[in-house]
């Protein structure tokens, strides 16, 4: 795998990122070069997005992003954010643009205070008031990168309130400052960027849910860092993986061999769907269908079959017996056929709460399971770890945030770490948790974890998570023949979900991605990865 592509699957923490950057410096490359070297690019990018007036913009009204400037702010911080921001800084101001930098930290790094210098003798003005920089049409926030170690206070704070309170492109270096660096929280006060260049490798914080506000657009500055380094330090055990297309298309079922047949492409068993809720059957079974799955038996109430088969005449819709208030009463599956004649098992949109002994039942059962929606609730009632550690087989939980809590009620709060809590999670139940959000998290049993990096507000719609259930039961169904990890299957359908989306939404705004219209994405968005790819 390329070297960029195995960069970009890389997520580390700050202390990560230390430990990365001491082997590069213990092996002789000087910290000066580095920033230097870091810094140079950063200025290139902000020159291809925010062209100097005085040079024309390329094209349109401007450069790539069609903003051009003229007047350059630069906030610098007391490490070596600060000197990488000095660096872009002095190199901008060579370049023609008028700079200007705020500072108001006395006791700065070594290096920073040379490149303070520097900058200075060229004629840059610092100044100690931020007022001076409010006339500015581009702010680079130079303040602090992954050294943020606690809240920040008094003048700091008050000048980063400002800094936002002018609405002004903000373009961060490394993180927006003020985030924590692995948990992503505000601390105390934060940037709020326009656009984020990621030094090196990804950090964690960038892809938490509630850093999303303040990261902007997100790009990574590659620079060489050795993969051995990387791989010295991050090595293979608590592994955090960025989802990429890559990743996803080498999971995907294609292409599918020349001989085969439809019980060799996967035979998956949805049971969802209430008299109460009987679109999530329809939605989950609609979701099953985009992913190829060779055979799709779908068992929902009787009174639901007429229903589910005008939708999904391909599949074979199993009427059961049901409750008074319209759930399923029982799994009456076709003679000769248990619950051991299906690849994988999807449980649970739709269901309602009055289904607890079916539930029961496929728990019991050695097929890969998936369970979702009020599944995940009748085991969470049930006791999560207690129940699935009876389980041998593959066993996948889907839950939002709400899901989360009641099935894992004593992990720590995902709302301020998503990544240790999905983490914990899986390693207390022994089953892969699929936390979903802006950033859906996905971590097994042994402390992997997989980040989606991408996705749309649109998909924020009741039945989104219907029909990833039915994509993620159709993608498991047919993984049996293939030599690919569960975690990348869940990963994937994770990635397909959210594409799927973005380009729903890019044709239809973010407010015309129902569930439905979704569900008819998947193949254009899967067909143009693969031709780009092929
Ligand atoms: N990763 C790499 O290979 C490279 C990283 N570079 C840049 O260096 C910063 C990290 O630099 P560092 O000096 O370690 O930390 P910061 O610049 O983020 O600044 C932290 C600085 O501020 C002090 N501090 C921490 N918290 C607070 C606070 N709440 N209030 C006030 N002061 C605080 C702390 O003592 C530190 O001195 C990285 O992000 C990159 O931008 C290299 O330049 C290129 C290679
Ligand atoms: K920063």
């Amino acid at each position: 795998m390329a070297r960029q592509e195995q960069i970009s699957q890389i997520i580390v923490t700050a202390q990560q990122m230390r430990d990365i950057e001491a082997r590069i410096f213990a092996a002789g490359m000087p910290v000066a070069a580095l920033m230097e070297k870091v810094a140079g690019l950063i200025a290139r990018r902000i020159q291809d997005i925010y062209p100097n007036v005085r040079q024309g913009g390329q094209g349109g009204e401007g450069g790539q992003g069609g903003h051009e400037v003229k007047r350059v702010g630069v906030f610098v911080g007391p490490g070596h954010n600060g000197g990488d921001a000095l660096v872009v800084a002095r190199e901008l101001h060579f370049c023609g643009y008028d700079v200007k930098i705020y500072s108001c930290f006395s006791k700065l790094k070594e290096l920073t205070s040379q490149h303070l210098l520097y900058t200075q003798s060229l004629g840059i003005p610092c100044y100690e008031s931020i007022e001076q920089l409010s006339d500015c049409d581009l702010l680079i926030d130079g303040l602090f990168g992954f050294g943020l170690e606690r809240r920040l206070v008094d003048a700091i704070a008050k000048a980063i309130n400002q800094i936002n309170s002018w609405s002004k492109p903000i373009v961060s270096i490394d993180l927006p400052s003020g985030l924590h660096t692995d948990t992503g929280e505000v601390l105390g006060t934060a940037i709020r960027a326009t656009h984020t260049f990621c030094l090196g490798l990804w950090k964690l914080g960038l892809l938490q849910d509630h850093a999303l506000e303040y990261v902007g657009s997100c790009e990574l500055i590659d620079f060489d860092i050795p993969l051995a380094d990387v791989q010295a330090v991050v090595g293979d055990v608590n592994k955090i993986h960025r989802i990429t297309q890559t990743t996803a298309l080498s999971t995907l079922p294609l292409p599918r061999p020349a001989v085969t047949h439809k019980y060799k492409e996967g035979h998956l068993l949805l049971i969802c769907g209430s008299r109460r809720y009987s679109g999530g059957a329809i939605l989950t079974g609609l979701g099953a269908r985009v992913s190829g799955v060779g055979m799709l038996s779908i068992a929902v109430p009787e009174s639901l079959k007429p229903l589910l088969v005008a939708q999904l005449p391909e599949a074979l819709i199993i009427g059961c017996p049901e409750t008074e208030t319209g759930a399923i009463a029982s799994l009456q599956l076709p003679e000769n056929t248990d619950l051991s004649s299906f690849d994988a098992i999807a449980i649970g949109p739709g269901l309602t709460g009055d289904t607890t002994p079916i539930v029961q039942q496929v728990l019991e059962c050695d097929r890969p399971l998936i369970l979702d929606a009020d599944a995940l609730n009748i085991l969470a009632h049930m006791g999560t770890i207690a129940t699935l550690q009876k389980r041998q087989a593959v066993t996948i939980l889907t839950p939002h945030a709400g899901e989360f809590k009641r099935l894992f009620p004593n992990v720590p709060d995902p709302m301020k770490d998503r990544v240790r809590a999905v983490r914990e999670a899986a390693h207390s139940c022994g089953a892969i948790v699929l936390l979903k959000g802006a950033r859906t998290a996905i971590a097994n049993s042994q402390n992997s974890v997989w980040i989606n990096p991408q996705s749309t507000p649109a998909l924020a719609r009741g039945g989104s998570g219907d029909v990833l259930t039915g994509v993620l039961g159709g993608l498991l169904a047919q993984a049996k023949s293939k030599h690919i990890s569960v975690e990348e299957i869940v990963a994937t359908a994770a990635w397909w979900h959210s594409q799927a989306g973005i380009l729903a939404a890019q044709e239809r705004t973010e407010l015309g991605v129902d569930a439905f219209t979704l569900t008819n994405y998947f193949i254009p968005v899967l067909a143009s990865a693969w031709k780009e790819l092929n």
